[in-house]
């Protein structure tokens, strides 16, 4: 990618609270036209990153580049550019849907116009609804459209689908889609690996304030040498027992890694049926009670735990 499509640039950020290290040196760069995710469980530092780069936060070290601005230097100059969806709970509960929007066009030079904004966010017939009577995904497709005011080139959303239903997110990622479509860059953190998988031309996976991989959801899934992970509980297994098992396990025909984590067992291969094969007749002689067996294609999820040992869902 030429450096005239880069269009975020963090360089060696850091943020401190305290003597806590909340982010501690992320690079990476931000392609224009991508949608392009902070993938991490709670407390990964996401939002601390976003909001250096919006200048909402001053980094400790390193900086952040927006459209060839500092955020630190030219701050008004980066406002220009980006667009930022601000928590819906902070959203003015007695204006209507309409009143919100005109105000906050009121705090631009220039703004687009509301009507079709609306329309983009599929909220039309709540115009003059007040802010308070509006669902859950109605306030958080608010909440994008008022990013959208100024018409902004990158945007920045921190986790828009989070406490959402499954017909809301999807509505939510169909907007998201269309935005790129658009040619708009998309900033989008979120602890959902399948709305990662979908929305994101590019991951970064976060990890305790560091990035821990960062690459097309594709070849993340693919730098884990093996398509397939087989899953399964071990009923009334004595901890005791556990590594005489997991021997056992490793010899299992094809299996390429072994993942853990209290009685669930995760075996990844590329040869799905020989490796069942072997498990089956392991299992066969009655020592193990296998239970909730389900085979499925590698995710997210399986990188993320391959790269730190943990899960991406709160424990
Ligand atoms: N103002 C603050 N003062 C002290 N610690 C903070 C502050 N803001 C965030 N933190 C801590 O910094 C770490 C990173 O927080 P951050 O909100 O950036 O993570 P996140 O990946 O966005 O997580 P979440 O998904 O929970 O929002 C967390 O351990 C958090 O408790």
């Amino acid at each position: 990618m030429e450096s005239s499509h880069i269009v975020i640039e963090a360089d060696g950020l850091i943020k401190n609270y305290g003597s806590f290290q909340a982010v501690r040196g992320v690079n990476f760069q931000v392609y224009q036209g991508e949608v392009f995710g902070l993938l991490g469980p709670n407390g990964a530092g996401k939002t601390t990153t976003m909001e250096m780069i919006e200048g909402l936060r001053k980094p400790d070290g390193g900086r952040a580049i927006v459209a060839g601005y500092d955020t630190q230097k030219d701050l008004g100059k980066v406002k220009e550019v980006i667009g930022v969806q601000l928590q819906s709970t902070s959203l003015f509960e007695l204006l209507t849907v309409e009143e919100i929007m005109r105000m906050y066009a009121s705090f631009y030079p220039s703004s687009v116009p509301i009507g079709p904004l609306l329309e983009d966010m599929t909220l039309v017939d709540k115009r003059n609804g007040r802010v308070k009577h509006l669902s859950g995904g109605q306030k958080q497709r608010l909440a994008i459209g008022l990013a959208l005011l100024n018409d902004p080139k990158v945007i920045f959303l921190d986790e828009p689908t989070t406490g959402l239903d499954p017909t809301a997110r999807r509505t939510l990622w169909e907007i998201i889609l269309k935005l790129k479509e658009r040619g708009k860059t998309i900033v989008l953190s979120t602890h959902y690996m399948e709305e990662a998988h979908v929305l994101c031309d590019r991951i970064c996976l976060m990890d305790q304030g560091k990035v821990v991989a960062l690459d097309t959801p594709r070849k993340l899934v693919s730098s884990l040498q093996s398509d397939s992970a087989i899953e399964f509980r071990l009923q009334d297994l004595a901890e005791a027992d556990q590594t005489a098992v997991l021997q056992e396990l490793r010899d299992i025909r094809e299996v390429k890694g072994i993942d853990v984590r209290k009685d669930v067992f995760v075996l990844y291969t590329d040869k799905l049926q020989e490796s069942l094969i072997d498990l089956a007749q392991k299992s066969a002689g009655g020592r193990w009670q296998l239970a909730d067996l389900q085979t499925r294609t590698a995710t997210l999820e399986d990188v993320f735990i391959s790269m730190t040992g943990r899960s991406l869902k709160a424990e």
